[in-house]
C-alpha cells in the first residue's frame, strides 16, 4: 500500500508529468524580464500614475478599460487606501430587506446592499429579512464594545518582568492622557498584561467612536509605548507594538471569549405560520437540524456554533468599505433555536466581537459610502446601529440557510441560482 509521501509524490507527478518535475522549481519562477517595474512607489493615487503604469505594463487595452477607464470615479478619493493604485474591482451589489428592526440603537426598516460573487446568498438573506420583517422585526442590542492592541515587551529576566508590570499597572491615567494626544476620538479604558517568562504583553483596551478602530488603536499605543521606553524605571530590552496576542484578523479563542469590536445579540420570536409559509418547514424541524449542526460545529471544532455568519459579514463589510480581512475575527458566536412553549420559533444570534465602523478606513469611499447611506447609516453616530443592524442580518441568514437545510431545498436553490444561464 502506498504511504502518504508516495501519494504526495503521485499526486505531484500527475499535476506536473514526470518528465516537468526536474524543470518544475525554473518553472514556477516567473519571468522578470516581461513584467513592468512598479516604480510608484507611492501612496499616491491619481489617474495620470495609474495611466502611467498601464503604458509601461504592456498589457492589452482590453484589461485596462476594465479596470481602470471604465471608472468614472474621482479617484483621488482613494488615496489612504491603496498603494501602487493600477485601477479598480466592480463586484455586483445585491439587496437583501426591508429589514426591520428594533434595537437600542437601529431602529426602523433597514435596506441591506451586500456585494458578493455567491449565487443564492443574496436571495436567502433577502428571504431571512423578510422573515423577520414579517415577524415584526428582531430585538437588537450591542452588549459591550472596545478595540484592542497588545504590545509586547522583551526583559532579561521575569524578575525584571514583573517589577515592569507594577509599574505599568500604576500608570493607566498617564497612558490614558498619551492616547489622547493621538485621537480625539478614541479612548484607552482598560489594561490587561500577560507574563510569560521574561516577556510581558500588554494588553490596551480602548473605545474607537464611530471607526471600527484598528489604525486608531495602533497609533495611540504606539505613542505609549515609545512614552515607556523613554520612562520605564526597568527599560524593556526591545518591544513590539503588536505581539499577534490582539487576535487581530484571526479566528481565536480569545476572540470568541472576549470582545474585539462590538459584543452584539439580535433574537426574534417567528410564528409557526410564518416557518411554514415563507421557510417551507416547521420550528420543529428547524430545531432538529440546529441541534445536529451543533454538534457537527463541536465534532469539526469550530470556534462557535453556527451555520454562514462569514457569508453575511463579508458581503456587508465589502459594500460598506469595512476592513474585510476581519471577517476572520468577527465570524465567531452561536446561533441558537428553540421551540417556545406555544409552537412557534425562538431564534437568536449572539456575536462576541464585530469590527465595523461608519467613519474611517473605507467607509467614506465612493461606492461603500453610498451604500451606508442607503442604509441611512453613514457617518458620525451610526456605528452602534450599523453593528446591530450586522446582527440582524445574520439572524436572518442562519433563519433561511437553517430552514433550507433542514427543508432539503439547500442544492436545490444552489443548482438553480448558480446555474441559470450559464453554459
Ligand atoms: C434560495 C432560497 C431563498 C429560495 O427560497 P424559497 O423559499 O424556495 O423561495 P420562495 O420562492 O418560496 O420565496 C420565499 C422568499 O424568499 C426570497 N427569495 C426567494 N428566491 C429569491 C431570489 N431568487 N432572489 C431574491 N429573493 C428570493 C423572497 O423573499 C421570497 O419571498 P417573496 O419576496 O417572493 O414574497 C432558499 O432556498 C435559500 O435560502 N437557500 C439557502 C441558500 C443559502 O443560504 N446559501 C448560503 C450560501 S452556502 C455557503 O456559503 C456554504 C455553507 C454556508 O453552506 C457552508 C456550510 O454550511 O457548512
Ligand atoms: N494600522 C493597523 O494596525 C491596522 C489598520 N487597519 C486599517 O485601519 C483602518 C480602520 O482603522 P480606523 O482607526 O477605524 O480608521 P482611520 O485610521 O481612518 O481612523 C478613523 C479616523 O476618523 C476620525 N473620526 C472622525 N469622526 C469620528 C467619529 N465620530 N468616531 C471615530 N473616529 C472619527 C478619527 O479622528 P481622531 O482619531 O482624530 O479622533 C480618525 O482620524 C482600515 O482601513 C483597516 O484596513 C486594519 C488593521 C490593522
Amino acid at each position: 500500500m502506498a504511504g502518504k509521501r508516495d501519494l504526495t509524490r503521485l499526486h505531484a507527478e500527475r499535476m506536473l508529468g514526470p518528465d516537468d518535475l526536474a524543470s518544475a522549481a525554473q518553472r514556477l519562477m516567473p519571468d522578470l524580464d516581461g513584467l513592468p517595474e512598479v516604480s510608484q512607489g507611492t501612496a499616491k493615487v491619481s489617474r495620470e500614475r495609474m495611466s502611467r503604469w498601464w503604458e509601461k505594463s504592456g498589457a492589452k487595452p482590453d484589461l485596462r478599460k476594465i479596470l481602470l477607464d471604465s471608472v468614472t470615479d474621482d479617484v483621488t478619493a482613494y488615496q489612504g487606501n491603496i498603494e501602487n493604485a493600477i485601477g479598480f474591482l466592480r463586484l455586483p451589489i445585491g439587496i437583501a430587506g426591508p429589514l426591520r428592526v428594533n434595537g437600542l440603537a437601529a431602529k426602523g426598516d433597514f435596506l441591506i446592499p451586500l456585494a458578493t460573487t455567491e449565487a443564492a446568498l443574496v436571495a436567502s438573506y433577502h428571504r431571512g429579512c423578510r422573515v423577520l420583517t414579517s415577524a415584526g422585526g428582531c430585538s437588537t442590542l450591542v452588549l459591550y464594545e472596545n478595540v484592542n492592541r497588545a504590545p509586547a515587551f522583551v526583559f532579561k529576566t521575569t524578575s525584571e518582568a514583573c517589577q515592569f508590570v507594577v509599574w505599568a499597572m500604576s500608570m493607566f491615567e498617564e497612558f490614558e492622557r498619551i492616547a489622547a494626544t493621538t485621537t480625539s476620538h478614541g479612548k484607552l479604558v482598560d489594561i490587561g498584561c500577560t507574563v510569560e517568562g521574561n516577556h510581558v504583553y500588554l494588553n490596551f483596551e480602548f473605545t474607537t467612536g464611530d471607526a471600527s478602530g484598528q489604525n486608531m488603536v495602533t497609533l495611540a499605543t504606539q505613542a505609549i509605548c515609545d512614552q515607556i521606553m523613554a520612562t520605564a524605571p526597568v527599560t524593556p530590552l526591545r518591544f513590539y507594538v503588536e505581539s499577534n496576542l490582539s487576535g487581530d484578523k484571526k479566528a481565536s479563542a480569545r476572540a470568541y471569549h472576549s470582545t474585539r469590536g462590538k459584543k452584539v445579540t439580535a433574537e426574534a420570536i417567528i410564528p409557526a405560520e410564518l416557518v411554514a409559509k415563507l421557510l417551507h418547514t416547521t420550528p420543529k424541524a428547524m430545531v432538529e437540524y440546529w441541534q445536529m449542526s451543533a454538534i457537527g460545529g463541536v465534532l469539526s471544532g469550530t470556534i462557535g456554533v453556527h451555520g454562514h455568519f462569514a457569508n453575511g459579514l463579508a458581503a456587508l463589510y465589502l459594500a460598506t468599505g469595512q476592513d474585510a480581512a476581519c471577517v476572520a475575527e468577527s465570524a465567531t458566536g452561536v446561533t441558537r433555536f428553540e421551540v417556545t412553549e406555544d409552537g412557534n420559533l425562538y431564534a437568536t444570534v449572539t456575536l462576541p466581537g464585530i469590527m465595523i465602523g461608519t467613519v474611517g478606513g473605507g467607509t467614506g469611499l465612493p461606492s461603500q459610502k453610498a451604500c451606508l447611506e442607503l442604509m441611512g447609516l453613514a457617518g458620525a453616530g451610526k456605528a452602534r446601529a450599523l453593528s446591530e443592524v450586522c446582527a440582524a442580518l445574520l439572524l436572518a441568514g442562519e433563519l433561511s440557510i437553517i430552514a433550507a437545510l433542514c427543508a432539503g431545498h439547500f442544492s436545490r436553490a444552489h443548482r438553480k441560482l448558480a446555474r441559470t444561464g450559464k453554459s
